[in-house]
């Protein structure tokens, strides 16, 4: 069996250490070193999101974790010509090595829908690797930022926040639920619909990341445009089935992979922007939050160098927003509700 741990060349020190690393669109200052671990790596979106994170010159370290395959990913992705160290790991007596040092851990592990199938379908599967996931970086990293990708999100975020909680080292500014996906199908939908160009779009989606709880505001989306009121609750529903539209595309050979990937590398810069001490980075996240009465809820989120360093409001609504926003509130206090009583019963 393969259980060797496969490395690029030998990992460094895992100490912060400042280097200077000259990149376009970086600047020459000095850039610290980071390491980045992937937990899920060798599976749809891991593999794209290891590409992905390789090509990020912001990361000194990348190591990529699941319990099959990834040497093969990690000798692959260790070629690439970019800064990072690559190390691959495999099977559970690997996991502590992959963790120690790592400054943003990255959870795309866990079973993806089918057709049919609601995310909340997947917490009888995903619940428990995410608690044993979210223990062991309780043990080996304990300072680490966690990127929760995997579904349902809603259940598995503050699943992640109790066994922190148990183990003593629970920091709200460092746990996020990966909600960039319904921000980037916002942007991309509403910038066919309003013709204007996708890379000038913003739109904020808040709340949760399922169904309805998913809110894009497009009354806040930049550039204005005009819209009907019956192309706003097209866009608003098609963000929301977003996910859905690609289970069904794929018919059985999974979720959205290649989009997620983008969309968590997206993320996973900006965790790594704010810790660099960059200001004004501002992406949205399922946080610890209290915007609304739900301890959780994704909003906008500024970014710094300890993680979140502000939780922003929501700012004006429309009254189509605002009832969408309490028609999400009991689904996503329930999907709380289920993953804070997992992760202390079980
Ligand atoms: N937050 C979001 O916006 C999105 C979340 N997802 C979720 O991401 C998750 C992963 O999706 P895919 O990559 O398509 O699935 P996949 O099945 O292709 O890959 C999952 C990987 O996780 C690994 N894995 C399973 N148990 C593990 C454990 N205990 N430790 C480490 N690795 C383990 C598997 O070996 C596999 O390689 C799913 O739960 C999916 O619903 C998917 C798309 C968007
Ligand atoms: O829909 C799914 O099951 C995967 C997901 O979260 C998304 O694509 O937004």
């Amino acid at each position: 069996m393969l259980r060797s741990i496969i490395r690029s060349s030998s990992v460094k020190s895992q100490q912060v250490k400042q280097v200077l690393v000259p990149r376009r669109g970086y600047g020459s200052e000095s850039v610290p070193e980071r390491k980045v671990a992937i937990l899920g790596a060798a599976g749809g979106i891991g593999q794209p999101l290891a590409l992905l994170m390789k090509l990020n010159p912001l990361v000194s370290n990348l190591a990529l974790y699941d319990i099959a395959n990834t040497p093969g990913v990690a000798a692959d992705v260790s070629h690439i010509n970019t800064r990072s160290q690559v190390a691959g790991y495999m099977s559970e007596e690997q996991l502590g090595q992959a963790l120690e040092g790592s400054d943003i851990v990255i959870i795309p592990a866990g079973v993806p829908r089918k057709p049919g199938m609601t995310r909340d379908d997947l917490f009888n599967i995903n619940a428990g690797i995410v608690k044993s996931l979210s223990a062991a970086i309780a043990k080996y990293c304990p300072n680490a930022i966690v990127n929760m990708i995997s579904n349902p999100v809603n259940s598995t975020v503050p699943i992640a926040a109790e066994i922190f909680k148990k183990a003593g080292t629970f920091n709200e500014k460092k746990l996020f639920g990966v909600t960039t996906l319904d921000v980037v199908r916002a942007k991309t939908f509403y910038s066919g619909k309003a013709e204007v160009p996708v890379e000038e779009v913003n739109v904020p989606v808040v709340g949760g990341h399922a169904g309805i709880t998913i809110l894009p505001l497009f009354s806040q989306a930049t550039p204005k445009a005009n819209l009907r009121d019956e192309d706003i609750k097209y866009l608003t529903k098609r963000t929301q089935d977003g996910g859905t539209e690609v289970v069904e595309a794929k018919a059985g050979k999974g979720s959205a992979t290649l989009s997620m990937a983008y969309a968590g590398a997206i993320f996973a810069d900006a965790c790594l922007k704010g810790l660099n001490g960059v200001p004004d980075v501002v992406e949205c996240s399922f946080v610890q939050s209290s915007v609304t009465e739900l301890p959780f809820f994704a909003s906008k989120v500024r970014l710094g160098k300890e993680g979140v360093e502000e939780v922003l409001g929501l700012g004006p609504l429309s009254e189509f927003e605002k009832e969408g926003l309490e028609l999400l509130k009991p689904e996503l206090k329930a999907s709380i509700e289920k993953g804070i009583k997992f992760a202390n019963e079980s």
